[in-house]
């Protein structure tokens, strides 16, 4: 078994805890409150800023062209994104300018990128990539998951078509085939600090959709 197949395995309990979270089924059907995704999509333009430096350093830090490439192009996938939630989800959901740029990370979502700011700046590639990765592959199977059980018409189709779509699970067994790699040619240690890292980034992305829906600010 690939080392990626194995820590999939090993974290079933938290994806089935992120496939069964009330926003993801109220996106689903529909019904989720629109300040509810009004929340979250600001949150994840300011997300999707520092996950590209995340990116961009992880390309710095790859040791072979396939990860650099892979890394620098996701760095601008990234912020390309970013810049088409502003135009496109940020019309639909009436978010002005003004909104948008006066806005404070939560909790949540500062945890999550300070954590990837983290592993970039003071950890190894490995487990900078590692980190990185269930972005991706969370992403991807909320995507698959939720597609066929979407109502139709609703107001989140072009989110849930993003990421469905089968580009981004190219892009995700690509980024898996690199976490593949660098675990084959590590050790045990790197390998252990690995599985931490996405095992910790994977529970942010629970947290980061729970955060949006009880639209949590900061408590002081
Ligand atoms: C929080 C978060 N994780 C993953 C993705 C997928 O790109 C995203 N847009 N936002």
């Amino acid at each position: 078994m690939s080392f990626c197949d194995a820590i999939w395995e090993d974290i079933a309990p938290l994806r089935r805890a992120i496939l069964a979270h009330p926003f993801l089924g109220e996106l689903a059907d529909g019904s989720l409150p629109m300040e509810s995704f009004r929340h979250y999509i600001v949150q994840d333009s300011l997300y999707l800023a520092e996950y590209a430096r995340a990116l961009a350093i992880a390309a710095a830090k790859a040791p072979d062209g396939a990860g650099r490439l892979e890394f620098s192009d996701g760095a601008k996938v990234a912020v390309q994104v970013e810049e088409a939630l502003h135009q496109s989800f940020f019309a639909q959901f009436g978010v002005s300018a003004d909104l948008a740029h006066a806005t404070e990370p939560t909790p949540a979502c500062l945890g999550y990128t300070s954590y990837l700011s983290g592993l970039a700046a003071t950890r190894s590639y490995e487990e900078l990539i590692a980190g990185i990765l269930p972005c991706f592959w969370v992403y991807w199977e909320v995507g698959c998951d939720i597609k066929p059980r979407a109502a139709s018409p609703n107001p989140y189709a072009a989110w849930i078509d993003t990421y469905a779509a089968p580009a981004f699970g190219e892009a995700t067994d690509r980024v898996r085939a690199l976490v593949d790699k660098a675990a084959a040619d590590a050790g045990a240690t790197t390998r252990a600090a690995m599985d931490r890292a996405f095992r910790t980034a994977t529970r942010y992305e629970w947290m980061f959709w729970d955060s949006a829906y009880r639209r949590e600010g900061w408590p002081v």
